[in-house]
């Protein structure tokens, strides 16, 4: 018997769910013997409710939410371990996962596609002690996306998150960063760092156009100091979607490394759009991890 747990977070999205779980439930049942539906209660459940659909032999797990329950239910699946397809109905303000894999982004459209469907392997990474399948950044420009309000989300989409990241970069403030990969170490003085899977980075995909879901590397951009001029010249080119210059940043690829903060104790992550571990951060690529449902 194939049984699907469809876990729903319903204060994602402005409390969107509601409108759509039971059309998913229904799309659900069309594909699989048995649907048990779950609504988070609170942060922790979609990870614990995932982890134990896997050890209790579930053939597929679906979340409803933004990226933060997106995130929560591939730690549930990863901590599993075990073979497990994962389905996602997108309804974040960035779902950067879901743009990477060309899916709709309208909750109705992600829905009417698992009509017709197929599933594709893609890597996540671990970071210390927890897993993450978009980014996860560090400096100036995450600790102040963290702050954006529901008012800004709902007015200007991704956009809020880049132009707070922007009036942030102008503080100038910098940090120290070791960086140890398989070609060695490196130190660097930079107000952001991003470690990305994806090519979609906060809705944008000028960092790292080249990444692609399964190709086993984590992308790790280092970022320059941007003065004035700097901004005048990289905010229209990036809105346009040209894809930034080694002038403004440094790009490597990795398949594990180390990043040590040396000389800000308090600097915090950001994980897929929620608080990450904290610094030295430990990084691993599981290539190819996740099978999940996508457009066929
Ligand atoms: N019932 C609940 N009440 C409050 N918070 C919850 C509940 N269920 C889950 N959560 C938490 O809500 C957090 C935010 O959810 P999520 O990121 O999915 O939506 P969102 O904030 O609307 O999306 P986005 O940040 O992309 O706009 C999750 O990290 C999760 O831990």
């Amino acid at each position: 018997m194939k049984r699907c747990m469809l876990i729903v977070n319903p204060t994602a999205g402005r409390e969107r769910a509601k409108y759509h779980k039971n059309t998913l439930k229904v799309q659900l049942e069309s594909m699989f013997d048995a649907v048990e539906l779950r609504q988070t209660g609170q942060a922790g459940d979609a990870t614990k409710w995932a982890e134990e659909a896997v050890l209790t032999g579930f053939d597929s797990v679906f979340c409803m939410g933004g990226d933060g329950t997106l995130n929560e239910t591939i730690n549930g699946l990863a901590r599993g371990n075990k073979p497990v397809k994962f389905g996602f109905i997108p309804m974040g303000t960035v779902n950067d996962l879901a743009r990477a894999l060309q899916m709709p982004l309208h909750p109705e459209a992600a829905i009417a596609m698992l009509k017709n469907c197929r599933t594709v392997n893609v890597d996540i990474a671990r970071a210390n002690d927890r897993y993450f399948i978009n980014t996860i950044a560090a400096g100036i420009m995450p600790a102040a996306v963290g702050h954006v309000s529901i008012e800004q989300k709902t007015r200007l989409g991704p956009l809020a998150y880049f132009l707070t990241g922007i009036k942030a970069m102008q503080t100038h403030q910098t940090s120290l960063f070791k960086i140890e990969t398989d070609d060695g170490q490196a130190i660097y003085r930079s107000p952001m760092i991003i470690a990305m899977l994806t090519n979609s980075v906060g809705s944008f995909r000028n960092i790292a156009p080249q990444a692609r879901v399964d190709d086993g590397k984590i992308w790790l951009a280092v970022f320059k100091d941007f003065n004035y001029l700097d901004l005048l010249k990289i905010v229209p080119e990036f809105l346009a979607g040209t894809p930034l210059s080694s002038e403004f940043m440094t790009l490597k690829t990795l398949t594990h490394g180390k990043i040590t903060l040396l000389d800000d104790p308090f600097l915090s992550t950001n994980m897929d759009g929620d608080k990450g571990p904290d610094f030295p951060l430990e990084l691993q690529i599981l290539p190819s991890f996740l099978t999940v449902y996508v457009p066929a």
